[in-house]
């Protein structure tokens, strides 16, 4: 066997090791979320068709599609804030309906950076805040609740502001508070909702970086709607495309190789494509 032909059938070898080992986890870990044939409607108008998918522990998933394709709606239907109009959505392996450890999913929404400098609360403050959902609204704050304050905000590198006015920081630094603000009840999923809106291109990259290591150090699943496709492309694990109903749902390399025509297609005008 020449030299070349050894070298290539060990590079497969290690290919295909690496696709088994990436199935294997799929098979042994955890759906965190399943969704069974879930339609959703407002009124009179159909927003999500027969939605079958899952998330499993670990996933880093982007939620892809145009404006208006139902993806903030996709998310009310998993935190359980919109009630499927048909079908099943579980979480953790129980239905949404009946889950009790909302301590367990932390949140984001799109406008949790749109405090005006006047509001009165310091960084300290809004991070404490989100421990109410692990003890209790009305119940003592633990005695190491400044700790758990000051660890939430360096996993989030924002340490340095704690005394700071909330309104008085960028989108950017805003969005990562709460996000400490969530990781505070330490949540096994994280969900965001275009997170990045308002924030620079330079912080951006740094704010997915800081996502990937939440990901990878913490073992945090994250879910997370973004038209940032460029910037978060190689952080993520998964790739959903939503429109209306999800055309594609898998693992990002598989999703590199779906054609822009069939893209478009889906979309039904052109599209960027992920690189
Ligand atoms: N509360 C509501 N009542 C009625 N219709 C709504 C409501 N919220 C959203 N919609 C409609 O449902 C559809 C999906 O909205 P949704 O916000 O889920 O889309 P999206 O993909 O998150 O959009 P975007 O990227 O613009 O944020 C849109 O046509 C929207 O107008």
């Amino acid at each position: 066997m020449s030299l070349q032909k050894k070298w290539k059938d060990l590079y497969l070898q290690i290919v295909n090791r690496n696709d088994y080992q990436l199935e294997r986890r799929e098979i042994m870990t955890k759906p965190l979320i399943e969704l069974q044939n879930v339609s959703f409607q407002y009124e009179h108008t159909k927003v999500l068709h027969n939605i079958s998918f899952r998330v499993s522990e670990g996933d880093f998933l982007a939620i892809l599609g145009p404006n208006g394709s139902g993806k903030s709606t996709l998310l009310k239907l998993i935190l359980g804030i919109a009630k499927p109009l048909s079908g099943e959505v579980k979480l953790f392996g129980e239905s949404v309906s009946s889950f009790q450890h909302r301590e367990w999913i932390g949140y984001v929404s799109q406008k949790s950076n749109a405090f005006n400098s006047a509001f009165p609360a310091t960084v300290e403050e809004v991070v404490k805040s989100g421990l109410t959902k692990k003890i209790g609204l009305f119940k003592r704050m633990p005695k190491n609740a400044n700790e758990l304050v000051v660890d939430a905000l360096k996993a989030v590198g924002m340490e340095e502001y704690l005394d700071r006015n909330i309104g008085k920081l960028s989108g950017g630094q805003q969005q990562r508070v709460f996000i400490a603000r969530a990781l505070i009840s330490e949540p096994k999923l994280l969900i965001l909702d275009e997170p990045t809106v308002g924030i620079d291109h330079e912080n951006v990259q740094s704010f997915y970086d800081m996502l990937a290591r939440l990901n990878k150090e913490q073992q945090i699943t994250i879910i997370l709607v973004t038209h940032d496709v460029d910037t978060v492309s190689n952080r993520i694990s998964h790739v959903a495309c939503l429109n209306q109903t999800i055309h594609f749902h898998g693992y990002k390399k598989d999703f590199d190789s779906i054609s822009d025509e069939q893209l478009n297609g889906w979309y039904g005008h052109s599209v960027r494509k992920i690189h």
